[in-house]
């Protein structure tokens, strides 16, 4: 599939001397929500803002559907929509003319009808006529929302769209993306909330300081490095774990009700059946087991942790 956005090479060094980002290869698929996925200061927003124009890179290109993004901003970035993490609108200007406004910028033909779906799909319609300033933050993040569609991009940018957000707006916002995505609309979005990326996204990027660690499909990414866990309830509960169950790691879990066994669920061996034979024979009853998979949480810090500790120790 043709890539609606390219990114090669680019690196960021902030004038206080600071590497951001360092050679950063990613190519976006047309239609797929693709989740980047990073720590605080991972470098995600540098990303955005050299993407969108904010920020030039110190290195690197930027196609955007086949323009490039340094040397022709306007049509790199007329393709388009930013939801920044800050609320940046005019506070005294209605919500209807902040999206009329913008979509001017870009060079777009007025189109009301347009205008009014989507301030009705984002709940904004009663609030169409209302100065920003007299809205609520939600309302206000609904409006960063709208303002960033008014100009129909084909691309659009969620930088951490669900931070301190209530519950209503997460499910609008939801909702909201399934649709864009029906009608082709890409989707980036950046976020540290697995969930956020396991709920959603086709595709994951986990990028850690600067560096773009891997791009997956998540099916693919939770399979491969998936893990599972075993949780034992046992008949009587346990103070600590007897020495000779050392070998399988086990944590003891609510207030030694429990016996938990985390193993991996693509090794040839998992170690289940000896550890059952060793509770027989150690004469630990349990009343229950229950397997379930890790999330794409406990992934996400394996890699980092495992990245850093090979860091480390290349160090070292
Ligand atoms: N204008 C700037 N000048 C100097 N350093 C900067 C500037 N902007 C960002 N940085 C630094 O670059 C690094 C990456 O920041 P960035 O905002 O891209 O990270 P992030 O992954 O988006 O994190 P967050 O989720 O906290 O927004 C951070 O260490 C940050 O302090």
């Amino acid at each position: 599939m043709q890539s609606i956005l390219s990114v090669s090479q680019v690196s960021k060094t902030y004038g206080s001397g600071h590497k951001a980002l360092d050679h950063v290869d990613l190519e976006i698929r047309r239609g797929e929500i693709f989740a980047l996925l990073g720590p605080n200061g991972a470098g995600k927003t540098t990303l955005i803002s050299i993407i969108c124009g904010i920020v030039t890179p110190s290195t690197g290109t930027i196609l955007v559907d086949g323009h490039d993004a340094i040397r022709h901003p306007r049509e790199a970035r007329s393709r388009i929509g930013l939801v920044p993490q800050e609320i940046a609108v005019d506070m005294f200007s209605t919500v209807a003319s902040t999206m009329r406004f913008s979509r001017g910028l870009f060079g777009k033909k007025p189109d009301q009808a347009y205008l009014d779906q989507v301030l009705k799909d984002l709940s904004l319609w009663d609030k169409r006529d209302a100065k920003i300033m007299e809205l609520s933050g939600g309302m206000k993040r609904r409006v960063m929302i709208a303002k960033a569609l008014s100009h129909q991009p084909e691309i659009l940018f969620l930088d951490e769209p669900t931070a301190g957000v209530d519950v209503s707006l997460r499910r609008d916002m939801w909702k909201m993306i399934g649709k864009l995505r029906e009608q082709g609309t890409t989707i980036i979005l950046t976020t540290h909330y697995i969930e956020e990326a396991e709920e959603m996204a086709d595709r994951v990027g986990v990028i850690n300081k600067g560096q773009l660690l891997l791009v997956e499909e998540k099916a693919v990414l939770m399979k491969k490095l998936g893990k599972r866990e075993m949780d034992i309830a046992l008949v009587e509960p346990m103070t600590a774990v007897p020495v000779e169950l050392n070998e399988w790691h086990l944590s003891l879990e609510d207030e030694g009700h429990r016996l938990r066994y985390v193993f991996d669920a693509q090794a040839e061996r998992t170690g289940i059946p000896s550890l059952l034979r060793k509770l027989a024979d150690l004469g630990i009853g349990f009343k229950d087991l229950d397997t379930s998979k890790s999330s794409l949480e406990d992934i996400f810090v394996d890699l980092v942790e495992h990245k850093e500790a090979s860091n480390e120790g290349a160090v070292a």
